[in-house]
């Protein structure tokens, strides 16, 4: 299976590493500083899992690598238009390529350059950061990703793919029928669990121990669920009592990529999360008073960040 990650970073970098471990043709995209520091020394990956190490082709310029089977897509949203442009060159006859990026517009944007026959779904459950450039560090959370079509239907590459994610150490996989539905489950997880800890700019753990933050966290999830099933998808009142279940079940020092990338300087994907999930609301008329408070309170944030931030 030859396949290029597109943005090695904290999620790409993990799962690319992880599937050349496993035996896999493995292509890292990656640029500046990080792209210098694979070239020279290898992607080394720090995990709680165990650490590893390996040696992998990485360029800027996805000419150099060719049609590929899989591309897996893991810029953040906000480079996702940009880095779409550049697909061309890995995408042939075969090509799936697969977001496993948050956010509900990633797939759209996809679609649009490459083609929707292309584009399958793909979400993903793991906190994994750029700790300096070549390493990134995986420091918890479930590790588990779900794939599919997303059409519903059960396709040939989808299964091809779970099975070199089974395969591999230290992921789990989950083949699924309805990814679009889990693509919203997971925006409307990640705006409560990514909005809460990055606005509080506390740990999970205390979030949950206040019935005020708590039920904050709880709020914006039913929010984004009522999006969610005014854009389609199949998103119930049970969908609400899972996730919180599983949210309980957390570590308690579990924060996110937005809380990361706020407390770093790094650009913030306030646009791809609450933004999106705000413009869509206000085209079916529903209120998100929750989301739009998170977004207002990390605007000025994003806006400073989106100022420093060098990569
Ligand atoms: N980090 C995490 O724990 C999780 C992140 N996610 C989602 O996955 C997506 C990726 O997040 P991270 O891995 O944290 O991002 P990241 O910032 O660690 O990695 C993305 C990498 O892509 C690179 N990149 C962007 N455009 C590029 C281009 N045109 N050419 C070459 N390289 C390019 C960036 O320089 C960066 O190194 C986001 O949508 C995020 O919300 C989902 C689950 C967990
Ligand atoms: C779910 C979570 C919090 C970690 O997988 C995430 O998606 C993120 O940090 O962006």
């Amino acid at each position: 299976m030859k396949v290029a990650v597109y943005g090695a970073g904290g999620v790409g970098g993990y799962v690319g590493g992880r599937l050349a471990q496993a035996g896999a043709e493995v292509h890292l995209i990656a640029r500046g500083t990080h792209l210098d520091a694979l070239r020279e020394a290898g992607l080394r990956v720090e995990s709680v899992e165990g650490d590893f190490a390996v040696d992998l082709p990485a360029t800027d310029d996805p000419a150099e690598i060719g049609p590929c089977d899989y591309v897996l897509f893991t810029v953040k949203s906000f480079d996702t238009e940009a880095a779409a442009r550049n697909l061309a060159p890995l995408v042939g006859e075969d090509t799936a390529v697969v977001s496993l990026q948050n956010g509900v517009d990633n797939e759209s944007v996809l679609a649009d350059e490459v083609g929707a026959e292309h584009v399958m779904g793909g979400v993903a459950y793991v906190f994994s950061t750029i700790g300096e450039p070549g390493v990134i560090e995986h420091t918890g959370g479930p590790t588990s990703f779900t794939i599919g079509e997303l059409d519903g239907s059960r396709s040939e590459r989808a299964e091809r793919l779970a099975k070199w994610f089974e395969r591999a150490d230290g992921m789990d996989v989950e083949l699924s029928e309805s990814v679009r539905t889990e693509i919203w489950e997971k925006a409307a997880f990640i705006c409560a669990q990514a909005g809460m800890t990055a606005a509080v700019r506390l740990p999970l753990g205390e979030i949950r121990r206040h019935e005020e933050s708590w039920s904050m966290y709880r709020r914006l999830f039913e929010e984004v669920c009522e999006v969610g099933r005014a854009a389609g998808t199949d998103l119930t009142e049970e969908t609400v009592e899972e996730w919180m279940a599983f949210a309980e079940g957390l570590e308690g020092d579990a924060y996110s990529s937005l809380h990361y990338d706020l407390t770093h300087g790094k650009r913030m994907e306030l646009e791809g999360l609450h933004g999106a999930i705000i413009r869509r609301a206000r085209e079916h008329d529903i209120a998100v008073p929750m989301n739009e408070a998170v977004y207002a309170i990390l605007t000025p944030w994003a806006a400073r960040n989106a100022q420093s931030d060098e990569d």
